[in-house]
C-alpha cells in the first residue's frame, strides 16, 4: 500500500482564495475590513515565525493585519491591559495571544479576558465550553483545519473509529469534542501520556491523529493498514528542518491517506485563523457568520 498524500498546502491556498473573495464581498457590500490582532511577547524564534506567516497570510487575504510585541519582561498587568485595549477596539474583530507565553505569566486570566467575540483562537473556557455542549462559537483554528483535510480528502468520520494522541487544551481536546457532535458522529478515543499500550490503541483505529510534539511518536507498526493518519506535530529535528509526530517515511507503506509536515496541518491552521477572523467580523455586526 503506497499512502495517498493528503496536500495541506494545496488546500490551504484553495480556502484563502475563497476568503479573499469574501472579504472582498464585505468591504464592497458592507464598507466591512476584518481586523485580526496577534500579540506576541518575548523573542522566541519559532513563534517569531509563526506570528509572521499570520500576519503575511492575513494581508494577502486583505484584512487589517495588527501584531503587537511586547518585550519579554512585560508584566500580567499589562498584557492583560492590552487585551483590554483590543477588546475595544472598533478594528479589531480577531484577537490571538500567541502561545507559549514566557514563564512568568499565566495564559488562562488572559484566555479568559479575550471578548468571546473576538476569541478565533477558540481559548476562552467560554468558547471552549459553547464547543462541549454542541453549540459552539468558534472552532480552534488546528482542529478546524483537521475537520475540513478529513472532507478535502474524502474521510467520512460518521460511526468510525478516530484515536486522537494528545489532549492538549489547542488541538488534542477540542478536536475529540468536534469530532462527536452530531454530523461529524465519530467514535473517539482520546490518548495521552499515561495511556496503557498507546500501539494496541491505535491499531483500533480508522484515522489516527497526533498531536504531542515528539518526533517517532507514531511507528508504522501502530497503525491498521489503510488508515488515515494526519499528523499535528511541529518539531524541530536536530538538522533545524520541521518534522511531525508521525515516522513519514515508514506510514506511507502502510497507511491509506496521510498528511505531510510541512504542507499539511500548519498551513490549514493559519487558514482556519482567517476564516474564524472572517467570521468574527460578521458575527459582531449582525451578519450572518457565513
Ligand atoms: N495562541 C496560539 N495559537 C496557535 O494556533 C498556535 C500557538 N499559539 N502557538 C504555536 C502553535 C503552532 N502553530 C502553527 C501554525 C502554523 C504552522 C505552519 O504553517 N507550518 C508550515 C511550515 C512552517 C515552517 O516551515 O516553519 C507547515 O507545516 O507547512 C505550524 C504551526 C500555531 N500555534
Amino acid at each position: 500500500m503506497t499512502a495517498r498524500i493528503i496536500d495541506g498546502k494545496a488546500l490551504a491556498q484553495q480556502v484563502r482564495a475563497r476568503i479573499a473573495d469574501d472579504v472582498t464581498r464585505l468591504k464592497a457590500e458592507h464598507g466591512i475590513q476584518p481586523g485580526l490582532a496577534a500579540v506576541l511577547v518575548g523573542e522566541d524564534p519559532a513563534s517569531k515565525v509563526y506570528v509572521g506567516m499570520k500576519h503575511r497570510a492575513t494581508e494577502e487575504a486583505g484584512m487589517l493585519s495588527r501584531q503587537v510585541v511586547l518585550p519579554s519582561d512585560t508584566s500580567q498587568a499589562d498584557l492583560e491591559g492590552l487585551v483590554d485595549d483590543l477588546n475595544a477596539d472598533e478594528q479589531i474583530d480577531g484577537i490571538l495571544v500567541q502561545l507559549p507565553l514566557p514563564e512568568h505569566l499565566d495564559p488562562q486570566p488572559i484566555q479568559e479576558l479575550i471578548d468571546p467575540g473576538k476569541d478565533v483562537d477558540a481559548l476562552n473556557p467560554y468558547t471552549a465550553g459553547r464547543l462541549a455542549v454542541g453549540d459552539p462559537t468558534f472552532l480552534s483554528c488546528t482542529p478546524y483545519g483537521v475537520l475540513e483535510l478529513l472532507d478535502h480528502a474524502g474521510v467520512e468520520t460518521a460511526g468510525s473509529h478516530v484515536v486522537i494522541v494528545g489532549r492538549s487544551n489547542l488541538v488534542g481536546r477540542p478536536l475529540s469534542v468536534m469530532l462527536t457532535l452530531k454530523g461529524r458522529d465519530a467514535t473517539v478515543t482520546l490518548a495521552h501520556s499515561r495511556t496503557r499500550d498507546l500501539g494496541a490503541v491505535c491499531r483500533t483505529a480508522d484515522v489516527v491523529v497526533a498531536a504531542v510534539g515528539r518526533i517517532g511518536l507514531i511507528t508504522p507498526d501502530m497503525v491498521r493498514p489503510g488508515a488515515v493518519v494526519i499528523d499535528v506535530g511541529t518539531n524541530r529535528g536536530e538538522d533545524g528542518k520541521l518534522v511531525g509526530d508521525v515516522d513519514f517515511e515508514g506510514l506511507r507503506e502502510v497507511a491509506g491517506a496521510i498528511t505531510p509536515v510541512p504542507g499539511g496541518v500548519g498551513p490549514m491552521t493559519v487558514t482556519m485563523l482567517l476564516q474564524n477572523t472572517l467570521e468574527a467580523a460578521r458575527a459582531r455586526r449582525g451578519l450572518p457568520r457565513r
